[in-house]
């Protein structure tokens, strides 16, 4: 999916093949780091999965399978849909292949041609973790040599306001604000609009969890929304949401409410490291039919790692199933 790979040091003198099988070792060696993240975040879902299915197995009961999804809580009609004819016994392969599937609404982006700057628009109920989210989103663009620039649109609340700048100052990216109360789309505009003079590559706008009323809140991000438009033809390039992980799949009827105001394109979910209901991002991905493009598995701003259904699924599988041949 999303892999930076740097090829730039490699040796001049290698050959094609040479070159070929290490890319492949560095690739592999990423997805190992990755599926240790995974294996770290969802230690809890894992608890209760392995109470299921203490040994580790070649084959495993279609009963125990139905069992720990429920435990990891994955909703029921979706672990019916994923196990629809599958065998009393149950391989490794077979599962993989069906809850892989579960995500085939998969990002569709192509990142060796993104606009610049490439604006993105953050949206979610307060408290789902969103201003820690562009923080470690900023910081990404950092490590990958990329500028950044912040643009504070959460104007209903002080401390929202506050709590970005503090963030921006500490990654030492700049960021566009203005007082409580003041209107949203203009700090959008205004955000966009500077990075267009500046030439910097990404913009990341905040946006309102919650108005006086939903109606508010709804024009509110429909209005951000637009002015983005107008400040850059098709901007916002993507408009992500925010879910909070420890909600499981109470999650997506709120995602649906904000889904209907404006068009989610991708879902980050946060604080997978401190729950056990891990098995919540098939649903979450599944019902809302969005690709989930990150989850959050920690407070700092390095805690952030790119979603990968495969090495998700995978790290779930090795919990239970013995390694195959
Ligand atoms: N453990 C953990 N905590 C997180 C993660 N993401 C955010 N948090 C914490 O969740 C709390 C809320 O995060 P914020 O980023 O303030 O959330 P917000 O959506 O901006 O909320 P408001 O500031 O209320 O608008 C903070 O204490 C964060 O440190 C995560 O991935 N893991």
């Amino acid at each position: 999916m999303f892999s930076f790979f740097k090829k730039n040091d490699k040796e001049k003198e290698e050959t094609p093949l040479e070159e070929e099988s290490e890319n492949k070792e560095i690739q592999q060696t990423q997805e190992e780091e990755t599926k240790g993240f995974f294996t770290k975040a969802l230690s809890k879902t894992f608890e209760n999965i392995k109470a299921v299915v203490p040994q580790k197995k070649e084959k495993i009961a279609f009963d125990e399978i139905e069992e720990l999804l429920i435990e990891a809580d994955m909703e029921y009609e979706i672990i019916e849909k994923a196990m629809d004819g599958l065998p009393d016994m149950i391989t490794r392969k077979q599962l993989r292949h069906r809850l892989v599937m579960l995500f085939e609404h998969a990002p569709d982006v192509d990142l060796t041609n993104l606009p610049k700057p490439f604006v993105r628009l953050i949206i979610g109920v307060n408290g789902a973790g969103k201003t820690t989210t562009i923080a470690k989103l900023a910081k990404k663009c950092k490590n990958e040599g990329k500028s950044v620039i912040l643009g504070a649109g959460d104007t209903f609340r002080a401390a929202a306001i506050e709590q970005l700048s503090t963030w921006a100052q500490r990654l030492d990216v700049p960021i566009i604000k203005t007082k409580q109360g003041h209107d949203a789309s203009a700090v959008a505009y205004d955000t966009i609009s500077s990075a267009l003079a500046k030439n910097i590559d990404n913009v990341i706008i905040d946006t309102a969890g919650r108005l006086q009323t939903q109606t508010n809140l709804s024009n509110e991000l429909k209005k951000i929304v637009k002015v983005c438009s107008k400040a850059m033809e098709n901007a916002p390039h993507q408009k992500l949401m925010i879910l909070d992980g420890t909600q499981g799949n109470s999650a997506i009827a709120q995602a649906k409410a904000f889904n209907e105001m404006v068009g989610v394109d991708g879902i980050i979910v946060t604080k997978l490291d401190g729950t056990a209901k891990g098995g919540a991002l098939f649903s979450i991905s599944n019902q809302l039919e969005l690709p989930i493009f990150y989850v959050g598995v920690g407070e700092s701003a390095d805690d952030l790692i790119e979603f990968s259904p495969d090495e998700f699924v995978d790290s779930l599988l090795d919990e239970i199933y013995i390694e195959e041949k």
